[in-house]
This record gives C-alpha cells, sequence and structure tokens, in this order.
C-alpha cells in the first residue's frame, strides 16, 4: 500500500533523503533519470526522432540527463530545445548541462514561440515539474499549443508541464497534452481522475530511490493498492478445509430483462473461491441457471422472506433486479436482516441517503459507478468532489463506497481513499459489475472485512481483466469470471516465491 503525498511532501523527501544518505541532489536526479529512461526505452524505439524540451528548473535537469542517457543507449536522432524566458535556472541543471554539452548533444534555445521546430517525431516535455507557481506566459502557452498540435507522441517528466498538483479541475487547460507521463515515486491522485485525460493519457510511475521509510510515514488520506498488499490480505486454502470453510454466498439478482446479471454474479462469485453459492431469482429461471452453471444452487424468489439468512455470510442485492414496489419491499427486508451485505446497481437506485442511514447498521460495501452514485448522493460536476462526497457519506454511513471508475475508489469506514490499480478499458463491457459484485461478495462471504473484501475483489478483478487484456482486445464478463482462479493461483504463487 503506497501513500499518496503532496508535491511539498515530496521535496521534503528529496531533502530527507539527501541529509541521511550518501546522495547529493544530483545524484538523485540522475536516479530520477535513468528510472524515466528504462520505462521509455520500453515504449520509444531509438530509430525514432527525439527532441527534449526543457526548462532551467530541475524538471529541465531531469530532460538534459535523460537526452544523454539516452544517446549513451543508442538513441543517436535526438536533440534538445531550451525555452528561454525563466528567471533561475536550478545549480543540477547547470550541471546537466555541462555534462550534455561534453557529449556533443544539439542544444539549443528558443525565446518565441515561432523558433520552435514546425513538427515533432516524439517529444519529452521537461519544461515545468512540480514547481509550477503561477500561471504559463503567453509566450508558453502558444509553444505548448503548437507542441500539442505538431508532436506525434509526447511523453512527459513527472508531470506535463503547466499541469498543477494542486488544482483538480482542467477547465482552460493550456498545458502540455501528453501520451503517457512517468512520474517519480508514487502515483499522483490527479491522473486517477478521468479529467486528466487532457493532460495526459495514460501514467506510470517508478521509484527513484528516495528514502522509503521517511516516505511511508507521512500521514495521508490517499493510497495506492498494490499487489503486495492484496497478497498480504489474501488467505491460502488451507488443508482438511470443506466448502464450508469458505463461506456460503447469497445473491439477489435477474429479472425478466436481465437473467444474465444475476448468472454473471453467482459466476463470478463461484470463481473467486466461496464454498457455496445460492442464487435467489425467479423459478422459471432455475433450469437457465442448472444449464449455465451447475454447481450454482437456487433459492425461489417467493420464499425470499422466510428464508434462513444465518446460513449466508454475505448476500449481494442488486444486478438486474429491478425496482418496483415490490422489490423496493424485499430489499428493505433483506436491509433487516443485518448481514454482510454488498448492494449494488438496482438495490442502489431503490435507496436514498436517509434509508442507507437508517438501514445500514451492519458490514456493507456499495459499488455505484458514477450514475449510481450522483443518483444517490447529488449531482457533481468534477471528480475530486465526488471523491470527497464518498468521504463524507462514507463515513456517516459507516459503511464501505467502492465508487467505479477505470482507477476504482474504494472509500472505507474512516473516509481513507484507496486506490485500485488494476483494470483497463479492454473491460468496458455490460455485465463486468455484476462480475464485481460477486467477487466481493465471496470474499466477504469467505471472512474478510468489508474493506478487505472491496480491496482485494477490486484488485483480483482489475487484474484477470489485465491478465486477459494482453491476449484479448475485449474482455466480455463471462470470461473473465472463468479467469479469476487463474488470477487468484498467480497472486498465491507469486507471494509463495517471494516470501
Ligand atoms: N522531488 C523529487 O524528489 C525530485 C524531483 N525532481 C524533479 O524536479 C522537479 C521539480 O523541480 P523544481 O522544483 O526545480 O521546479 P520546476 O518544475 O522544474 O520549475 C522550475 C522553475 O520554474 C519557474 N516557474 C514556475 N512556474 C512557472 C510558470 N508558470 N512560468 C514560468 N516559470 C515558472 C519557477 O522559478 P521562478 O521563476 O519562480 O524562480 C520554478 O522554480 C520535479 O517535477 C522533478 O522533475 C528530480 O530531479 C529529482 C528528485
Ligand atoms: N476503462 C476501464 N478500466 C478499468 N476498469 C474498467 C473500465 N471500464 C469498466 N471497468 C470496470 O468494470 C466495471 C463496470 O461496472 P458497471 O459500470 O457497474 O458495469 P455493468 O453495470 O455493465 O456491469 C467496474 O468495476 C469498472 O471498474
Ligand atoms: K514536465
Amino acid at each position: 500500500m503506497l501513500n499518496l503525498i503532496t508535491a511539498e511532501e515530496m521535496r521534503k523527501a528529496d531533502a530527507y533523503t539527501c541529509e541521511h544518505s550518501e546522495l547529493s541532489t544530483i545524484d538523485l536526479m540522475e536516479q530520477a533519470a535513468n528510472a524515466f529512461t528504462e520505462i521509455f526505452v520500453n515504449h520509444i524505439s531509438p530509430q525514432r526522432h527525439i527532441t527534449v524540451i526543457a526548462g532551467t528548473g530541475n524538471n529541465g535537469g531531469d530532460g538534459l540527463a535523460i537526452a544523454r542517457l539516452l544517446r549513451m543507449k543508442g538513441y543517436h536522432n535526438i536533440k534538445v530545445i531550451c525555452m528561454n524566458g525563466f528567471t533561475t535556472e536550478s545549480e543540477d541543471f547547470r550541471i546537466n548541462k555541462e555534462r550534455l554539452v561534453a557529449l556533443k548533444i544539439s542544444f539549443e534555445t528558443v525565446s518565441t514561440p515561432e523558433q520552435l521546430p514546425q513538427n515533432f517525431d516524439v517529444v519529452i516535455d521537461a519544461v515545468l515539474g512540480s514547481g509550477l507557481n503561477r500561471d504559463l506566459s503567453n509566450f508558453l502557452k502558444t509553444s505548448f499549443e503548437h507542441i500539442n498540435q505538431n508532436s506525434n507522441y509526447t511523453v512527459s517528466v513527472d508531470i506535463p508541464s503547466g499541469c498543477s498538483t494542486d488544482r483538480f479541475t482542467f477547465e482552460d487547460y493550456c498545458g502540455i497534452k501528453a501520451d503517457l507521463t512517468i512520474c517519480f515515486q508514487r502515483p499522483k491522485l490527479l491522473f486517477t481522475l478521468p479529467e486528466s485525460t487532457v493532460a495526459t493519457k495514460s501514467f506510470k510511475f517508478t521509484s527513484i530511490g528516495l528514502d522509503e521509510n521517511y516516505l511511508l510515514a507521512i500521514p495521508t488520506d490517499y493510497y495506492w493498492t498494490d499487489q503486495q498488499t492484496v497478497q498480504g490480505l489474501l488467505h491460502k486454502r488451507k488443508a482438511f478445509t470443506h466448502k464450508g470453510t469458505y463461506g456460503h454466498a447469497l445473491i439477489i439478482s435477474g429479472n425478466a430483462q436481465t437473467k444474465g446479471a444475476a448468472l454473471l454474479t453467482a459466476k463470478a462469485a463461484l470463481f473467486s473461491g466461496v464454498g457455496l453459492v445460492t442464487l435467489l431469482t425467479e423459478s422459471a429461471y432455475f433450469p437457465y441457471v442448472n444449464v449455465y452453471q451447475p454447481e450454482l444452487m437456487t433459492a425461489n424468489k417467493e420464499d425470499l422472506k422466510i428464508l434462513d439468512y444465518s446460513k449466508y455470510q454475505s448476500v449481494a442485492i442488486g444486478p438486474g433486479m429491478g425496482s418496483n414496489t415490490e422489490q423496493r419491499d424485499q430489499l428493505l427486508f433483506l436491509l433487516q436482516q443485518k448481514r454482510p451485505m454488498v448492494l449494488d446497481a438496482d438495490a442502489l437506485n431503490m435507496l436514498t441517503t436517509d434509508l442507507l442511514k437508517q438501514y445500514i447498521l451492519h458490514p456493507a460495501v456499495l459499488t455505484p459507478h458514477v450514475k449510481e452514485f450522483d443518483r444517490l448522493f447529488g449531482a457533481h460536476t468534477c471528480w475530486y468532489n465526488r471523491i470527497q462526497t464518498a468521504r463524507i457519506q462514507a463515513k456517516e454511513l459507516q459503511c464501505v463506497i467502492v465508487l467505479k471508475n477505470q482507477y476504482t475508489y474504494i472509500i472505507n469506514e474512516v473516509g481513507k481513499v484507496f486506490i485500485n490499480s488494476t483494470g483497463n478499458p479492454a473491460m468496458a463491457q455490460g455485465g463486468m459489475g455484476d462480475i464485481l459484485t460477486g467477487c466481493i461478495s465471496a470474499f466477504l462471504a469467505r471472512g474478510y472485512s468489508a474493506f478487505n473484501a472491496a480491496v482485494i475483489g477490486c484488485f483480483v478483478h482489475g487484474k484477470a481483466g489485465d491478465e486477459l487484456a494482453e491476449r484479448y482486445e475485449v474482455t466480455p464478463a463471462s470470461i473473465l469470471a472463468e479467469h479469476l482462479p487463474l488470477t487468484l493461483r498467480s497472486l498465491l504463487t507469486d507471494r509463495i516465491m517471494t516470501n
């Protein structure tokens, strides 16, 4: 689990690392440049024509060091353009300029946008980094617009130039528009917001060797859930265990138009390793259920009010359920059973914050997508504000909110935000949310806390999608469900190898 930190805290970590090690700031810059180039070379071939566009601060210094390192790695078509007009030149920029000149790498300075080349193949953007402290001048705005229009592919160093880590909105954004940003030491919360694609289409982060013990002690409200975290949470199946050891999940789902949602949710629960799954649905669907997935058990919707709920370690309600008066009545009845619950789709559509306050008195995970979230908690015009509302609501309702997104935000009962790091656009297809509900309900039934079930469920769901995306352009939900046991195996096997 990585704690996300501010630019100011990163600067302090930089200083602390230098004070408490043999490293100087120029060494740290060299490490940052090395870390950047290691990722860069996997994306861009040495045949491409590379233009490093630099400022004169430390971001610019990184750019100059990167140009030198790339040249040494066989990138011969490389030149550096330095933007004029900065008031200061950092010491480490100056040292890197000397090192660059010694290698005879082309270095020129431009003072007007017209002096920039007409076209660029690949741009490395190192004009401004986290040191941005005021609005862009007209010279920079016009230059950035020209670069944005004329570059085939742009990679930003640490952050797209002109992008601020302190502002979470992108109205009137006039900075560099990168295809990829390689940022240092930690992901930036900013890049997980869908709006940030105007500044960078994708991002990667890489360690530059800052003191991790110092960094990890910095308090924050935002965390990045990585594979190590999830591996630390997951338990392996033990000898002499049986189906009863792994819990019984009840899935309440499906109506005439959306039987598939019920099947997908139940299938995902099964493939996530729960001991038993019962699907409560209309009896007319039982034959389909048995043919589709014979391991599933069924319960009749008519019997909803006479079931013994103590048998079930988790109850998932909502996918493809429908939302008429009868279903609303059923939902309120179910909430009173006080079982660990996952509430999704129609269950969320039938609820209000008042009803949630009244009834959510047990471990619960709410899994809204953006529309469900805004219907329930009010309209939002930007994702940062939506996350803040989720933090307030999770605290007030004492439940876990899984706000779905490419980077899903998992908010715990004290309002801390855990950003899921897996998943990809090949998963953007109907039914994928049903699979997530099935996964989380399985981990809940297996005995994990609501929060851990959400963290593990989201990570495993996205990782299964990532593994499939290496071979498939799109991953239909049912295929992803069937892949879950392989993903679980890989997580548990890796853990054995690395421990
Ligand atoms: N943190 C770490 O651990 C490490 C960080 N590293 C790297 O350092 C980067 C941060 O570097 P940095 O602090 O020198 O700032 P940077 O972004 O280069 O800006 C330079 C100067 O530009 C100016 N300026 C500001 N706004 C402006 C504007 N709108 N228009 C015009 N000028 C403007 C302002 O100077 P001023 O003119 O105010 O004197 C500012 O000081 C970071 O992103 C990463 O790449 C690595 O090297 C190693 C480890
Ligand atoms: N571009 C994407 N990147 C990562 N995950 C995605 C992407 N698109 C969809 N997903 C995941 O798929 C699921 C979609 O959920 P939802 O919108 O409720 O789908 P549905 O209601 O169709 O089942 C979420 O878990 C979401 O995180
Ligand atoms: K930059």
